[in-house]
C-alpha cells in the first residue's frame, strides 16, 4: 500500500518542481541512482517500468527507501495497463505515471487513493482526466508540444496541473520555459539520470546535478 496520500504526493511534486525518471535492471545500482537523488535533495523518483521483472526492482527499491531514504516518495512510470498499476500498487507505488490516458488505469488508482498521471495531448484528455479526478497530468511527449502548448492551456483553464515529461532538460533556459509557462513540475529523465552517469556509476555527479537543477527551480520560481 501506499506510505503517502495522493494529497501528499502532488503537494510534493509541487514543492520538488520536478520529478526524475529512470530504469535499470539492477537492484544495487537502482538503489544508489536513488540515493544519489536523496542526497541532492530530490524527494520524488519514478522508477519506469521497463522490461521483464522491473516490478522486482521496484519492491527491492521501494523497501530500500522506506527503511532508509525518510520522506522519499517513489513512483512507478510507463505504465500502460490497469493490471500492471494494480501490480505496483500492491508492491508500494505512491504514485502511477502513464504515458497513455486509460480511465481503467484512473479507476484502478482512484479504488486505492493513489495519484496517477496519465500522458495527455490533448485539452480535451486532460479535461477528461480531470473530471475522472486526476491532480496533475504529464503532457508526453514534451518536446513535440512546447512550452506555448502549456500557456495557452492555463488560459481557459488556470486549474489544471501539467507536468512536462519527454525532452525536457536540466538546464536554466529548459526548466525556465516550462515553469515560466506555467508547468506544475517537469519529468527529468535520460537528460538528467543520463547514460554516462549510470555506466560510469558517477553518484557523486548525480547527487550534484539534481541539487543544481533544484536551486534553478527555486531561483525561476522567486
Ligand atoms: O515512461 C513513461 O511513462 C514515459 O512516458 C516516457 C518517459 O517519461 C520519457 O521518455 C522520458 O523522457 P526523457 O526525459 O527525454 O528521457
Amino acid at each position: 500500500m501506499a506510505k503517502y496520500s495522493r494529497i501528499e504526493v502532488a503537494q510534493t511534486m509541487k514543492d520538488n518542481g520536478m520529478v526524475p525518471l529512470f530504469f535499470h535492471s539492477d537492484i544495487e545500482l537502482s538503489k544508489k541512482v536513488l540515493k544519489a537523488c536523496y542526497d541532492g535533495g530530490s524527494r520524488l523518483m519514478e522508477f519506469t517500468s521497463r522490461g521483464d521483472f522491473a516490478h522486482e526492482v521496484f519492491g527491492a527499491l521501494n523497501k530500500y527507501a522506506l527503511a532508509e531514504l525518510p520522506g522519499m516518495i517513489l513512483g512507478v512510470g510507463s505504465v500502460t495497463d490497469a493490471a500492471s498499476a494494480s501490480l505496483y500498487m500492491s508492491l508500494g507505488a505512491n504514485f502511477i505515471v502513464t504515458p497513455v490516458f486509460r480511465e481503467d488505469i484512473a479507476i484502478a488508482c482512484n479504488r486505492r487513493k493513489v495519484l496517477w498521471s496519465p500522458g495527455c495531448g490533448t485539452l480535451t484528455e486532460i479535461a477528461r482526466a480531470e473530471e475522472l479526478g486526476c491532480e496533475i497530468v504529464k503532457l508526453f511527449p514534451a518536446d513535440t508540444y512546447g512550452p506555448e502548448f502549456i500557456k495557452a492551456i492555463k488560459g481557459p483553464c488556470p486549474w489544471t496541473n501539467i507536468m512536462p515529461t519527454g525532452g525536457v532538460y536540466p538546464t536554466v533556459e529548459s526548466l525556465s520555459s516550462w515553469l515560466n509557462a506555467g508547468a506544475t513540475c517537469v519529468g527529468l529523465g535520460s537528460q538528467l539520470i543520463s547514460k554516462d552517469i549510470l555506466e560510469n556509476k558517477d553518484f557523486d555527479g548525480l547527487t550534484a546535478r539534481v541539487s543544481q537543477v533544484l536551486d534553478i527551480i527555486k531561483n525561476i520560481r522567486k
